[in-house]
């Protein structure tokens, strides 16, 4: 598979997983630009972290899921961690990335997998179907990151995946065990 942490971008189709991947990582997509529905295509990306490290994202960009479709099961057991997009002009866009929300805790087993939600298409105002504060409080509820973003703003974009690579990559924390000290008195040694 490659080194890298793995990462699958995943939502409905046409809510702009594939813009976003390339306006993130070329700054080169024009919004409303035709575009062919994606199969599968693998993007390998340097992400500086929060900790000034830069470190590598294959990030695997899927093919749009329609009404009743499901992600393919193999993205489960390959994923290290899921970008979740919706359109925020879509409401069954939102509520396809709470679904597919509750599969990946069904199939994530005892593996830690980290989870961004992106709320795409803000400069949509006036199409908006998802309200802010109602998809942050289900953000809230299922214990995710969400941010609303717009490709027409690369700036937008990059806070998300900064901080999803952080995640994904921070040191393991410090061993629990206790540390070899001074024995106390009385306890029987196994010094030889
Ligand atoms: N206005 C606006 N349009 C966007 C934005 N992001 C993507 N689009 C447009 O939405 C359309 C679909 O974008 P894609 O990136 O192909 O969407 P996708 O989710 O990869 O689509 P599939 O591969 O079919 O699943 C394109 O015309 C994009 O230019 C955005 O932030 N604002």
């Amino acid at each position: 598979m490659g080194k890298g942490c793995k990462v699958v971008v995943c939502g409905q189709a046409a809510v702009g997983k594939t813009a976003i991947l390339e306006q993130l990582l070329y700054g080169n997509h024009t919004v409303g630009s035709e575009s062919s529905e994606t199969q599968e295509d693998v993007y390998v990306a340097s992400v500086e972290t929060d900790r000034g490290v830069k470190e590598q994202l294959r990030l695997y960009d899927t093919k749009g899921l329609h009404d009743g479709q499901d992600l393919p099961k193999h993205y489960y057991s390959v994923a290290d961690g899921f970008v979740l997009v919706y359109s925020v002009d879509s409401l069954e866009s939102f509520k396809k990335v709470d679904v597919l929300k509750k599969e990946i805790d069904k199939s994530r087993d005892k593996k830690e997998v980290t989870v961004i939600v992106l709320g795409n298409k803000t400069d949509l105002r006036e199409r908006r179907q998802v309200d802010q504060e109602v998809a942050q409080q289900w953000a809230r509820g299922e214990k995710v990151k969400l941010w609303e973003v717009t490709v027409t703003e690369r700036n937008s974009l990059i806070e998300p995946f900064t901080q999803l690579t952080s995640r994904l990559t921070q040191p393991q924390s410090k061993s629990s065990f206790p540390l070899p000290g001074r024995k106390s008195k009385g306890t029987p040694s196994n010094d030889i």
